[in-house]
């Protein structure tokens, strides 16, 4: 049966957790849908219809659909769903908001943040943090998944005819929530969760200051996006938007340096999956050193502007 995968986009081409959650969705099936939900979808919508095994792009219009406000997009998932066995979306703020609740109004669980998919009807989760795998056999007769995009490489769009695309109509607006505004934060570093390099700091970094002085300019010189402790965070010495963890980030970028961070399971719940792993810590014994790829131990303050002067 035909799979329904939900487009993370913003209006003019889709995100690069679409192509990651497509990965999972071909793993269940090749015949899938694609639903390009908002308003202004054109460009999404076009991309879309060039997707591997997409045989068809439905797209709902609607202001009450521009900002990914959770009740409309549940009731338009839930008026969609009986023509499909699975319905995948990206772990995106957007998408957790939105699709337990579909799931609650179907009367079927919710899958979440699936790692891997072992079978169409079978999939590998975290829990306890990250610190430990379930598999989840699911006997419903709709599955609502979102995908942990860390854990899928991107499927590129292809260079064919594109799918059909059609238009499905959009739900009323509720009247329940309403959009007020967004602020974004503008970097020229890359994004944290798509960024190949990540250099993190932890409470050790002792001030906003020192945070900004030793980790800026070896992030600089690694092209790298800064990511942070909840403890650095907590602590005011860098933004909410940085941390990585079990509430904060997941990151799988090919190099993560972590600067003065203990490596508590909830830490590394957003980081283990991380292709090289760095870690610079005064104490021997700190956890991050049994993830770790290469162990620095010493103190951060001579060990970080040594190494920032040693990439030139
Ligand atoms: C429900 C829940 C959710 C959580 N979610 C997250 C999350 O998403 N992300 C997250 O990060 N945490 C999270 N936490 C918090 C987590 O448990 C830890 O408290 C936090 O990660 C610790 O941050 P830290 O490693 O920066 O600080 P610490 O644990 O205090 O570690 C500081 C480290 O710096 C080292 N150090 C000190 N001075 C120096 C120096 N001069 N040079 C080198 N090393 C030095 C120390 O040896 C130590 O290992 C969560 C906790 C709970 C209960």
């Amino acid at each position: 049966m035909t799979t329904l995968l939900l487009a993370a986009h913003d209006g003019a081409s889709l995100k690069d957790a679409t192509l990651k959650a497509l990965t999972a969705a071909l793993a269940i099936g090749d015949d899938i849908h694609v639903l390009v939900a908002g308003d202004g979808v054109a460009g999404a919508a076009a991309e879309a219809g060039r997707l591997k095994g997409v045989s068809r792009v439905l797209t709902a219009e609607a202001p009450a659909l521009a900002h990914g406000l959770a009740e409309p997009l549940a009731a338009l998932v839930v008026a969609l769903a009986p023509a499909y066995a699975a319905i995948l979306a990206p772990s995106t703020s957007t998408f957790k908001n939105a699709l337990p609740r579909a799931a609650a109004l179907l009367d079927v669980m919710q899958i979440s943040d699936i790692t891997a998919v072992l079978a169409p009807d079978t999939f590998e989760r975290p829990t306890y943090a990250g610190n430990a795998l379930i598999t989840v056999r699911s006997a419903d007769p709709i599955r609502l998944i979102t995908v942990r995009t860390a854990s899928f490489r991107a499927t590129p769009l292809e260079d064919r005819a594109p799918a059909p695309v059609g238009a499905v109509t959009a739900p009323t607006d509720f009247g329940i929530s309403a959009f007020v505004s967004d602020a974004f934060s503008t970097a020229d570093r890359p994004e944290l969760t798509s960024a190949r390099v990540v250099v993190s700091g932890g409470r050790a970094l002792g001030s906003e200051e020192q945070f900004k002085a030793l980790l800026l300019p070896l992030a600089d010189r690694l092209g790298a996006a800064i990511g942070a402790s909840r403890a650095a965070v907590d602590a005011g010495y860098a933004p909410n938007d940085w941390q990585v963890g079990q509430t904060g980030k997941a990151v799988s970028p090919d190099l993560y340096v972590a600067v003065g961070i203990s490596g508590a399971i909830q830490h590394l719940a957003g980081m283990k999956d991380a292709k090289v792993i760095v870690a610079i810590n005064k104490d021997a014994e700190a956890p991050i050193f049994q993830v770790a790829d290469y162990g620095l131990v010493g103190d951060l303050n001579e060990i970080v502007p040594e190494l920032t002067k040693a990439l030139g």
